[in-house]
């Protein structure tokens, strides 16, 4: 169980978490915000990689503001940053063996035996003797990831996982991050309200530092219900539409002359909350 109470964060006179509360247990938590919403300084924060101005993280029990909690909580969590900075030089296997060493394990063949399985489970195994600038976009996030599921953590943090995934890519993390949220706290920030639809039970929306949304996938997309409109003819009132396959013109909003209703998706539902509807 983790619980984050009235978390603030400002740097400079910018407010980036502004009392920002949180309970998380097992499952896939989708956070989704607009740029600059706080997902990567909450995450951070839990991640115990920033410390935030006030307000408490308890994870496990453990707060992270006492130095012996912490690093009793960073053995418990894996984290994969949003701009995994990777070594190009070394092996995905020496890249994972170098952080597992890191995160303390020290035994070298129960460490090479974990990284061997983090590998594996992220598809790698092929890729293990390759150098990372060898590697594609789409291996190299799979390998933070891999880095991440180290020691089996309770607590997986993932900035922005799927960003530069190819759909087959993103397919095969939504696959191995749904199945980790089977029996751990997964919490992911992402730009792709598909991601969230497809994966996350829970979904928070943040917006200045707050969440100004916290429900199913489902509930968010409820959000548009009556604004999602489909008609013969181009909108004349709206700029926020699009013409679809079968030559219809979708519009999310105010319903257009003779258009009629449909079902509306995450995506706008997410844009309803946020006012960016026409
Ligand atoms: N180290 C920093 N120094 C100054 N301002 C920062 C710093 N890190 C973040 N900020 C600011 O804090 C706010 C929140 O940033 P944050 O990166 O947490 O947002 P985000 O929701 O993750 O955005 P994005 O979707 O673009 O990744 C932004 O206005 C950002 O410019």
């Amino acid at each position: 169980m983790i619980q984050i109470r009235q978390l603030t964060k400002t740097y400079g006179a910018k407010r980036a978490l502004d009392g920002f509360d949180l309970s998380l247990t097992t499952g896939v938590t989708g956070l989704l915000g607009p740029n600059g919403a706080g997902k990567t300084t909450l995450l951070r924060c839990l991640a115990t990689t920033l410390a935030p101005d006030a307000g408490t993280v308890n994870a496990f029990g453990l707060d992270p503001a006492d130095r012996a909690q912490r690093t009793a909580l960073r053995r418990r969590l894996g984290y994969l940053p949003q701009n995994p900075g990777a070594y190009p030089h070394f092996t995905a296997f020496d890249l994972v063996d170098y952080v597992a060493i890191l995160k303390e394990l020290t035994d070298r063949e129960h460490r090479h035996a974990e990284v061997r399985r983090v590998l594996a489970e992220v598809n790698l195994t092929q890729q293990a003797r390759t150098k990372v600038r060898k590697l594609s976009g789409g291996m190299r996030q799979r390998l933070a990831l891999a880095q991440a599921l180290l020691g089996e953590p309770d607590l997986l943090i993932l900035d922005e996982p799927t960003v530069g995934l190819d759909p087959e890519q993103r397919m095969i993390f939504r696959a191995l991050i749904s199945r980790l949220g089977e029996s751990r706290t997964v919490v992911l920030s992402t730009h792709q309200t598909e991601d969230v639809a497809a994966l996350c039970e829970r979904v928070v929306v943040m917006r200045a530092g707050r969440a100004v949304f916290d429900g199913t996938p489902g509930g968010l997309a409820a959000v548009a219900d009556g604004r999602v409109w489909l008609s013969q003819a181009a909108p004349a009132t709206s700029t926020l539409f699009w013409r679809t396959a079968d030559g219809r013109y979708r519009t999310l909003g105010e319903r257009p002359a003779a258009a009629e209703a449909t079902a509306p998706g995450v995506e706008d539902g997410y844009l309803t909350l946020l006012g960016e509807a026409a």
